[in-house]
């Protein structure tokens, strides 16, 4: 486990200056920062002592009134022991059980149910990321009497909130809700909107305190992670990286201290940031980036693979954001049942209920962002009526890019435990049907329950790998692959990631997923008069689960092509990374990330599937040579010709990964086999 997580450490002040830089020296600055937007307001680093009075602070607090915590936007859900226990009681890990490697059961969906419930009260920086929505509860034209919530006439607690969604360059951000009108007053809303002025004034009351704490502090430590300041002192001055007999040292004391890493990791942060000016002479860049992986690893607790597959991802200000941002729980959210009620009622009922909440966003007419929940919001009667899911909202994404079509035949190939199968089964409006396969049975318990409490008719449930497809059922309109993956995107949820993840599942769970998203497309009817699609998504940031995998299935099903997801927001797939270039295409694709969206790391595909023979010429084949073995040799189908998935097809792939384990371990691996791929 990793400084950050072993020691629940405050987070460092973000290394972006840009965007979160907030120097506890500008007391003022913070303040008014934080009214603007409490998720950039982090705290800055604290002596020992000092943490270890505010945590006791922080305690009282927390019995008083609020959790502190709370209100700056970095309080730590899982130390929440007694909730903790609530929800395992609540929902018995019934589905967790693994099966295999592959069944990835700590998905984003499974862990949801774990996290929402515990969130009493939940953070109110947790602002989704996303085009804004204006405040309206319903966008059914029906809802004639959502005054009480709507944002034109709302104001109190949804205004004093930090502006709720913060759209990234790329994404829409046309709309947001700063309507200055005076709620009405309703008896439904008095209560809340006397508690929301309490809250305020507890939250300002917190601020002062915490300001004065920080003013307190800087004067006699100033190590924080302010780069803004420290780059006026400092700037010009090259930073010295240990010596090997510095990191001997520091290793034979047990590695080194927290704050030492902390500063190190700012300072490698900003050299890179210019190299030539601030680079100590005769040092490679290469060094700083080692020195900075291995800071990040020890930091923040991955394993040194899983840390620089990550890194790689992103620029180096970015990746330490995405780091970040993994270490901060994901707004709660919930999916209305539209077979069950409309979204404005279900709000009405939770308002009523003590529940404060609003709209996710204008991408999402169901989804609804809980704030704060004086009752378990796992075990409300309107859950347990079936009247909403427990849901990330970036689950909804694929559901929405699939757009499924009332009497259309769906398949949803790995649905357990069914959030995107109900979400399909509600927008059919119960008619057609789907199939809602999961190779592992156990994990179909969840998928049943969930599909009878929501009320869902047009359900079949089974159980097969999803590599029978089509020869069990095919022809259908739509198909959805929600696959097994490594849960990269999900590590605010699931930790155990950041250490459980070696090259090897990497290797094999990319098999597994090109092996699963050729059945799919091969179970779709071109002929279908209304679809004809293929969604794949995953809740991963890895290149090699998402466009490797698509890029693949472009190359081996010619009758199939990319289109636009329809997702309003999300950054383009990469058409070219670390070597490897992809059709042009994959630029179609959509990657959510939890430090620009604040929403769980996700992937979304769509691929229109036409008739063979009739589909474009075959995709064009990457122009590889770094792509590797995997490549060389490699069958490309030609105009209606389909190529099965041949097992052997990524033999020399996993041989190779085989081969650099022995030679890490110092072992000599045995002399290439002259297997191609694809022979
Ligand atoms: C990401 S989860 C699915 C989450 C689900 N779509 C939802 O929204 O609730 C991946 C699922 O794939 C299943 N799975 C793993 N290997 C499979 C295979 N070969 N065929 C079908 N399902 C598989 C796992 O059991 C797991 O439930």
């Amino acid at each position: 486990m990793g400084h950050r997580a072993k020691n629940k450490q405050p987070a460092p002040q973000p290394l972006d200056v840009k965007q979160t830089a907030i120097s506890p020296k500008k007391l003022g600055k913070r303040k008014a920062e934080l009214s603007d937007d409490k998720s950039d307001s982090r705290p800055v680093k604290k002596t020992k002592d000092q943490a270890k009075s505010k945590q006791k602070g922080n305690k009282k607090k927390k019995e008083n009134s609020e959790d502190e915590s709370s209100a700056n936007g970095w309080e730590d859900i899982a130390d929440n022991a007694e909730l903790k226990a609530h929800a395992k009681s609540l929902f018995n890990n019934s589905d967790h059980e693994e099966s295999d490697n592959f069944d990835m059961d700590e998905t984003n969906e499974c862990v949801t149910h774990r996290v929402s419930i515990n969130v009493i009260p939940i953070a109110r920086s947790g602002e989704l990321r996303g085009p804004v929505q204006a405040f309206d509860f319903g966008s059914d034209a029906e809802e004639d009497q959502s005054q009480l919530i709507t944002g034109k006439t709302k104001k109190s607690k949804q205004s004093e909130r930090p502006t709720k969604i913060i759209p990234t360059a790329s994404d829409d951000s046309d709309s947001s809700d700063n309507s200055d009108e005076e709620e009405r007053i309703t008896m439904a809303n008095m209560a809340a909107r006397s508690k929301a002025l309490d809250e305020k004034a507890a939250a300002e009351a917190a601020l002062d305190a915490e300001e004065m704490q920080h003013a307190a502090f800087n004067e006699e430590e100033d190590d924080d992670f302010d780069m803004d300041e420290d780059e006026e002192e400092t700037d010009g001055e090259p930073f010295r990286l240990p010596t090997a007999e510095e990191k001997d040292a520091e290793s034979k004391a047990g590695g080194p201290d927290v704050h030492v890493v902390q500063r190190r990791m700012r300072e490698c942060v900003r050299v890179l940031g210019k190299f030539r000016k601030l680079a100590e002479k005769g040092r490679s860049r290469s060094e700083y980036i080692s020195q900075l992986l291995s800071d990040v690893s020890s930091y923040y607790g991955y394993n040194d693979f899983l840390a620089e597959k990550l890194f790689q991802l992103f620029p180096v200000t970015e990746a330490i954001e995405f780091f970040e941002a993994n270490e901060v729980s994901r707004p709660v959210t919930i999916r209305t049942n539209t077979l069950r009620t409309r979204r404005r009622d279900l709000a009405q009922a939770l308002i009523n209920r003590g529940v404060n909440l609003e709209p996710i966003g204008k991408w999402t007419n169901v989804g609804l962002q809980v704030f704060e929940s004086s009752v378990p919001i796992g075990a409300t009667p309107e859950y347990l009526a079936g009247h909403y899911m427990l849901q990330a909202a970036s689950s909804f994404l694929p559901v929405i890019a699939l757009s499924p079509q009332p009497n259309e035949r769906v398949l949803d190939m790995a649905s357990a435990p069914g959030g995107k199968t109900t979400h399909i089964a509600a927008l059919l409006q119960n008619t057609g049907v789907v199939f809602a396969n999961d190779a592992n049975k156990t994990r179909t318990k969840s998928l049943s329950a969930n599909i009878h409490r929501l009320g869902c008719k047009n359900v079949v449930v089974c159980s097969y790998d999803g590599r029978e497809f089509p020869k069990v059922i095919g022809g259908f309109d739509r198909v959805l692959l929600d696959a097994p993956c490594s849960g990269t995107g999900v590590i605010s949820k699931d930790s155990s990631v950041k250490v459980n993840k070696s090259e090897r599942d990497f290797t094999l769970l990319a098999h597994l997923q090109k092996q699963l998203i050729l059945c799919a497309i091969d179970s779709v009817s071109p002929d279908s008069k209304t679809g004809g699609y293929v969604v794949y998504s995953t809740c991963s940031v890895t290149v090699d689960e998402n466009e490797s995998v698509v890029d693949y299935a472009l190359r081996k099903r010619p009758n199939a092509k990319l289109v636009d997801t329809g997702l309003e927001f999300g950054r383009e797939g990469y058409t070219k990374y670390r070597g490897k270039i992809f059709n042009p295409s994959l630029s179609l694709t959509r990657r959510f990330y939890p430090h620009v969206h604040n929403m769980d790391g996700f992937y979304v595909a769509k691929f229109k599937v036409e008739k063979r023979g009739k589909g474009p010429k075959a995709a064009v084949k990457s122009e590889v040579g770094l792509v590797g073995i995997e490549e060389e040799g490699e069958q490309v189908a030609a105009e209606g010709e389909i190529i099965a998935f041949d097992e052997g097809e990524d033999r020399p792939y996993l041989e190779e990964a085989k081969r650099r384990r022995m030679k890490a371990k110092g072992l000599r691996p045995p002399p290439r086999t002259t297997i191609k791929a694809g022979a």
